[in-house]
């Protein structure tokens, strides 16, 4: 992971970082040794994650995921995670978590849950950083196991569980097969986000926006490629979870020269700035806001502002929103 020289100093808040992906090599090969996992082709020579491509990615996610095991396991993840934003000027995370790998991990969804928050708690009560969580359906599983995920979201709301979303595989299954899980969500009150436009092209973004009533999108980069979405985007006020170095890094955008990030900007669309899959795209939030600084130009007047939407778009409740925005 590689730091900016010298960080933007404004206060920083993210609302897109899947949680496992959160947990450094480190992490994974101390777990790795204790339950007698082989993770030697999960990291380079010099101990990077390796992978090739997003399908390759998304086996290398899940492997790393796999020496994930207790409670305990889950908090020293989102605790690690939180005290390292924090350090970096990190105010607020929004984590997805999914459901479906809670069951699979052996674990089952609840206790998983459990350790994630403990985990979080004590991160905010040792240096003030809030984390929330987002259940999601992983859509490369299928409509069925996403509706099963809704369900075992909408019962365990405990407080940090702030909304419920999709990510995985984009080319697979359309936005409406996943209608029910999102009604069920929706119903418990909870808000909407969906992963699209990372690796299909606008006609993505525009039908999960007809198919589902999302307040977010993760990603939606792609966006970009037509004006009247852009135009639907900004007039409804869909919020875009932008995440440019995991963009480039897996090559949705060659580099940043071609990343939308400036054009979106100037059409208005509201977004934050997000580290996605933090070391496995060798990025933290400091590296979003100091690229976001240092290649895109922005002032720190600028990335204040990032953050400002950034809260105000988050899930978290009203009064933890208005805490989070006195400090910015
Ligand atoms: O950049 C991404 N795009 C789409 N799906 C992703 C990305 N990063 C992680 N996941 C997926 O999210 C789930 C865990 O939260 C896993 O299914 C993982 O593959």
């Amino acid at each position: 992971m590689t730091e900016p020289t010298a960080a933007p100093s404004v206060p920083k808040a993210e609302l897109h970082v899947h949680l496992e992906a959160g947990a450094a090599p480190d992490l994974v090969r101390r777990n790795a040794s204790r339950y007698g996992v082989d993770v030697s082709r999960l990291f380079d020579d010099e101990g990077r994650y390796l992978w090739t491509d997003f399908s390759a990615f998304i086996v290398a996610y899940d492997l790393a995921a796999s020496v994930f095991r207790t409670p305990e396991d889950f908090a020293e993840i989102a605790e690690t995670y939180q005290r390292q934003a924090a350090a970096a000027g990190s105010i607020y995370t929004e984590f997805f978590v999914s459901p479906d790998f809670g069951e699979r991990s052996g674990l089952g969804y609840r206790a998983y849950l459990d350790g994630i928050v403990e985990g979080l708690r004590r991160a905010e009560a040792a240096t003030g950083i809030v984390g929330r969580v987002i259940p999601l359906v992983e859509r490369h599983y299928g409509p069925e196991r996403g509706v099963e995920a809704a369900r075992a979201a909408v019962n365990n709301l405990v407080p940090e569980v702030v909304g419920f979303g999709m990510a995985g595989e984009e080319r697979l299954h359309a936005p409406h097969e996943f209608s029910a899980a999102f009604e069920i969500a929706a119903e418990a009150g909870l808000p909407l986000t969906c992963h699209a436009g990372e690796w299909c092209p606008w006609e993505g973004v525009q039908a999960t926006l007809d198919a589902i009533p999302v307040k977010r999108i993760g990603h939606g980069v792609r966006a970009i490629e037509n004006a009247d979405l852009i135009r639907r985007i900004v007039e409804e006020g869909i919020h875009l979870e932008v995440c440019p170095v995991s963009n480039v890094t897996l090559g949705v955008y060659k580099s940043y020269a071609d990343h939308p990030l400036p054009a979106l900007r100037a059409a208005g669309v509201r977004h934050s700035l997000n580290t996605d899959d933090p070391p496995f795209f060798w990025t933290s939030v400091g590296h979003e806001y100091g690229v976001a600084r240092d290649v895109f130009g922005l002032t720190e007047i600028d990335l204040a502002g990032v953050t400002r939407t950034a809260i105000e778009d988050a899930f978290c409740d009203a009064a933890t929103k208005a805490r989070l925005l006195a400090l910015v």
